[in-house]
């Protein structure tokens, strides 16, 4: 088990977001005129220990793992497209290579196992650089069991997942980034979301159970019986490490682990869209504090989201009908935490630019 799970998150640096807070008081606009923008730069001066915060380094951990609950024909895409996106990702083609490319993000890919790269888990690759990201290949199995038949994962495999997320957080760190972005790759993923969210919320399935790649109609409908039967068979799962065993996935595991490795390395967090949030409800539930190191980038499409982020008491920075995943709708939200800090840091004072303020 990764120290991050259990051990206490540091506090934010409450001198800095005081100081901060001050500053944007003494900026030259009507207190408060620049809306969250402001609470956004305030809490990543908090979060940074910087008065003046800083967005220049990203980094995007883009976790791809497959879904057993797929035999249960739950999505609008062959399992195989998994593998075939991890190779995308380096390659530069996906949307959230483009984005890293246009943030000079660093990208990394995370292969947790897919029914598809056998090749690669015989031959032993552990970590290679690409044109355009690195890959890590950190095979815990082909893919997770089908949840309605059994726990999708063993005690083994989901400490495996929680241990390669901490170990993004690491290498976050160690490049000194200054914000953090979890991407996920999984086809099913969204059935398995919507079943670790109904678990943790003690709520139906249906409102959580969304198109995902595509779904409507009678094929929406079975998406949703199939979450109901997990939920059925798994009732008993109640913490969030019995859930993620039950009904998760190694990319949500190693997801919400991430959050936690990198609000314990005091890196600000930029949540992505329904199944990355459902992986920070697990994380916040085991350990509260990782709210405060929280951002939340955009509302995704994906049925469920809002209720989700509700949960959080989250109010995500866009809403572009987005529904993608991969970290993308993060990527979008980087520019407005930018602006955020830009302005805060760059502003005048109503004493420096010599204008009379409203006291
Ligand atoms: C080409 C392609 C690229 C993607 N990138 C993210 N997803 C998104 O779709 C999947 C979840 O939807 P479902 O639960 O319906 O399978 C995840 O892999 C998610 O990241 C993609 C899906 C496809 C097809
Ligand atoms: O919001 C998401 O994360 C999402 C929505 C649909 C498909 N994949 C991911």
């Amino acid at each position: 088990m990764p120290t991050c799970w259990t051990d206490p998150l540091p506090p934010l640096d409450e001198n800095t977001r005081r100081l901060a807070s001050e500053r944007q008081q003494q900026l030259t606009k009507p207190p408060g005129s620049l809306g969250r923008l402001e609470q956004a730069a305030i809490q990543l001066s908090g979060q940074q220990g910087r008065v003046n915060p800083v967005i220049a380094q990203v980094a995007i951990s883009v976790f791809a793992a497959d879904h057993g609950v797929c035999e249960e024909d739950i999505s609008a895409f062959p399992q195989t497209v998994t593998a075939q996106m991890i190779d995308n990702f380096v390659q530069g083609g996906a949307a959230i290579s483009v984005m890293a490319q246009q943030l000079n993000a660093v990208l990394e890919v995370i292969n947790l196992g897919t029914v598809a790269d056998l090749a690669a888990q015989r031959s032993g690759q552990k970590s290679t650089d690409q044109a355009h990201g690195h890959i890590h290949h950190e095979i815990i199995a082909p893919t997770t069991a089908n949840f309605t038949q059994g726990p999708a994962m063993t005690e083994t495999q989901l400490i495996q997942a929680l241990q390669s997320g901490d170990r993004a957080a690491a290498r976050a760190a160690e490049m000194k980034a200054d914000l953090f972005i979890a991407g996920e790759m999984g086809i099913g993923n969204t059935t398995s979301a919507a079943a670790v969210a109904a678990a943790v919320l003690q709520q139906p399935a249906a409102p959580l159970v969304g198109a995902g790649t595509g779904l409507m109609g009678a094929a929406l409908q079975h998406k949703i019986s199939v979450v109901e039967r997990g939920l059925t068979r798994h009732a008993q799962a109640r913490t969030p490490l019995s859930i993620l065993a039950a009904l998760g996935g190694f990319e949500i595991a190693a997801i919400a682990s991430a959050y936690l490795g990198a609000a314990s390395r005091r890196i600000p967090v930029l949540v992505d869209g329904f199944i990355a949030t459902v992986a920070a409800l697990i994380a916040v539930r085991q350990q509260p504090e990782l709210l405060h190191w929280l951002h939340f980038g955009h509302r995704s499409q994906e049925q469920g989201h809002q209720q989700v982020l509700t949960a959080l008491n989250a109010h995500p920075l866009l809403d572009l009908e987005m529904r993608l995943g991969e970290g993308s709708g993060a990527a979008i939200a980087v520019s407005l935490l930018q602006s955020a800090c830009a302005l805060h840091n760059g502003m005048a004072t109503f004493a420096e630019a010599h204008v009379d303020d409203g006291q």
